[in-house]
């Protein structure tokens, strides 16, 4: 695989912060490269780095070249921050910008695809804080560029505008270009990037496949049980299984999905009503929260409403309504992403 984007040894000090502590990774030709990690870990200082917007230590090439000296056609950037005129509209903002570069895109293609062809002529300030952020992604690959860096893309878009510019990434990639995303967004992460790396204090700690991370710091599938009879439960199951009392119930670690049954019947031979059952598969957000020792987007893992089966909001699967609903149920998987949210 070419490799599109080389960082060696990437150091950055702003005083006496080291916002970058060594970093090398590579990123190959047609890639999504997910940076995810907490606030102030240096995603946004890695971004600027590899742009060439800030000056590193170590050594940066992109398209073989360090950044300064690629040609700004190939490359496309949505800074974190990024405030156009605030009285153009998003045609007349992104007709700009089409004319930065030799063979941009149609402007009015690009507006219509990150869903502003209603508002494609309405000041930038009277816009809404989604559309904004839609008008600036619009820019940044306006081009249709070789290498994208998005810093945060989709902070403050609806999901709607979301699957939009998600749509437009894969078009990107479906074409050949290599992408490079930091995101606060597990799901945003998961559906987009091939491989993610995490970053914390300065350094990547973890690189790989969502599936290789999950994997290797993803621990084990879960069975949360919603009950106030924690205590039963816990007796009832103890010795065949590792159970953890949480606030709402207790958690059964390591099941098997063929195992809920045999979960559900120990509880129901124990006499113990629990209101769900809720299997779920450890996802990107488990990686997060075991290498950072914070939960991902604020959410925690665990156990979902009582609700007849089918998908909840995280993408687990609420089986179970009241004690014996859950003998013989059937469990679906939570994929890593949570609910697809449509390609
Ligand atoms: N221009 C600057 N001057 C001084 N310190 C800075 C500057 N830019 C970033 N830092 C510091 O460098 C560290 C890394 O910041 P950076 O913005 O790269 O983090 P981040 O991972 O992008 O965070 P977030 O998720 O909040 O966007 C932080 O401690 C931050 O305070």
């Amino acid at each position: 695989m070419d490799e599109v984007l080389v960082a060696e040894n990437v150091r950055k000090s702003y005083g006496d912060v080291q916002a970058l502590r060594g970093v090398s990774l590579s990123v190959g030709a047609g890639e999504v490269f997910g940076l995810i990690g907490p606030n102030g870990a240096g995603k946004t200082t890695l971004v600027r780095g590899l742009t060439g917007t800030t000056s590193v230590e170590g050594t940066v090439r992109v398209l073989g070249k360090p950044p300064e000296a690629v040609d700004a056609n190939r490359l496309g950037l949505l800074p974190q921050s990024f405030s156009p005129a605030a009285r153009l509209t998003p045609r007349e903002l992104l007709s700009h910008y089409a004319g930065l570069y030799d063979a941009a895109r149609d402007p009015d293609v690009v507006l219509d695809e990150v869903g502003l062809a209603d508002t494609a002529d309405t000041w930038y300030e009277h816009l809404s804080g989604g559309q904004q952020r839609r008008t600036c992604v619009g820019a940044a690959l306006v081009n249709d560029p070789d290498v994208l860096f998005l810093d945060e893309p989709t902070t403050g878009i609806d999901p709607a505008g979301r699957r939009a510019v998600w749509r437009l990434v894969d078009r990107l990639t479906a074409g050949g270009t290599t992408v490079f995303l930091t995101s606060h967004s597990m799901q945003e992460v998961a559906r987009l990037a091939d491989r993610v790396g995490l970053v914390r204090g300065g350094e990547l700690v973890a690189v790989g496949s969502p599936d290789e991370l999950i994997r290797e710091h993803g621990g084990e599938s879960t069975l949360a049980v919603e009950t106030e009879s924690a205590r039963e439960a816990t007796d009832a199951l103890d010795g065949n299984y590792a159970v953890s009392v949480v606030s709402d119930g207790l958690v059964v670690s390591g099941v098997d999905p063929r195992d809920i049954g045999d979960v559900a019947t120990t509880l129901d031979e124990a006499g113990v009503d629990y209101g769900s059952l809720a299997w779920s598969e450890p996802s990107l957000e488990d990686v997060y929260l075991s290498l950072t020792g914070e939960s991902f987007e604020g959410q925690e893992r665990g156990v979902t409403p009582p609700a007849s089966a089918g998908e909840s909001d995280d993408g687990s699967v609420a089986v179970g309504d009241g004690a014996g609903a859950g003998t013989g149920a059937s469990a679906g998987t939570e994929t890593s992403a949570g609910p697809e949210e449509g390609r």
